[in-house]
């Protein structure tokens, strides 16, 4: 019988199939990676925008997670959207419970069409709970300066926020995420010890749609077949990049990915820091 890693995804979900919940399981599927899923929103959302969202049940969610976790045990786990502190100190005491040893954390909080996707108070508790369980975190730069409460206006800036976030805030390693600064398309993971930075041209595209997801994704399906973080991130901006680099034409706005896009190209970028 064959072998397969197994990756679960704790998200919001993205009828038009760009981000969310919609992304990640195409992407485990594209790596190879069975893909599982705990819807914690239904998002009516599409490239235009996100319209509104709704919250599924609390006991809904767990038992969502109790389906997963009493049958097929991940080998790692993605958190996307988390709209609200009670379904995030869920998440946080499922994941104790099961002992979920690769766990990656998007701190999802704004839309890139503008649209908030958590309360105000939840940002304290990815901080608090989540972030200390995080085998990586992977805030883009709004994110990061929530995060960190800290404006980023330089590369300098990108690397003080990972180093708050590991060494003040606990999480094992972060990755931030040059998406919305200007110039190249440069993200910069810190581990406590080195900076790595991960680099790619940037493309005049506006199918940008679900990136940070399908980024984190990858990431995920790395760990959940063994690789370590650094390989892991490298094979995930390379997935990005190609499918950033390749756009698909869907949409009448910011279209998805191109998750075939790694088929179509070359591009392998990564250098030291
Ligand atoms: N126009 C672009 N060209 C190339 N890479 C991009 C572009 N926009 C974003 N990226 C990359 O896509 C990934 C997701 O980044 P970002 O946009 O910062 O996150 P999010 O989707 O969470 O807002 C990062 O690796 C970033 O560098
Ligand atoms: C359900 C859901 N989760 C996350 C996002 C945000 O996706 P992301 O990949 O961070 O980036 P944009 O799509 O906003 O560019 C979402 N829209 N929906």
């Amino acid at each position: 019988m064959t072998e397969i890693a197994k990756a679960l995804t704790v998200a919001g979900t993205d009828p038009s199939g760009g981000a969310g919940i919609q992304a990640d399981l195409k992407t485990f599927q594209e790596i190879g990676v069975y893909g599982m899923s705990v819807i914690t929103s239904v998002v009516s959302q599409n490239s235009l925008g996100v319209k509104s969202f709704v919250d599924l049940e609390l006991d809904f969610v767990e038992s969502q997670f109790d389906a997963v976790f009493e049958d097929i045990p991940p080998n790692a786990v993605k958190s996307g959207m988390l709209s609200n502190p009670n379904v995030m100190a869920l998440t946080a005491r499922k994941l104790k419970e099961a002992n979920v040893a690769n766990y990656v954390l998007d701190p999802v909080m704004i839309a890139s069409s503008g649209h908030a996707l958590i309360s105000e108070t939840a940002r304290e508790k990815i901080a608090k709970e989540l972030l200390p369980l995080a085998t990586v975190v992977t805030p883009n730069l709004p994110e990061a300066e929530a995060l960190t409460n800290r404006e980023i206006k330089t590369i300098d800036d990108m690397k003080e926020a990972g180093r708050v976030l590991v060494e003040d805030y606990g999480v094992n390693a972060a990755l931030i995420k040059g998406g919305h600064y200007e110039g190249e398309a440069d993200d910069y993971l810190y581990d406590g010890q080195t900076f790595e930075k991960f680099s790619a041209e940037r493309f005049d595209t506006k199918h940008t749609h679900g990136s940070g997801c399908t980024y984190a994704a990858v990431i995920t399906a790395g760990l959940a077949n063994g690789k370590p973080l650094y390989k892991a991130v490298k094979d995930g901006k390379a997935y990005i990049t190609a499918a950033i680099s390749n756009p698909l034409n869907i949409g009448k706005g910011q279209g998805p990915t191109n998750h075939w896009g790694h088929r179509w190209s070359e591009v392998q970028p990564t250098t030291k820091v």
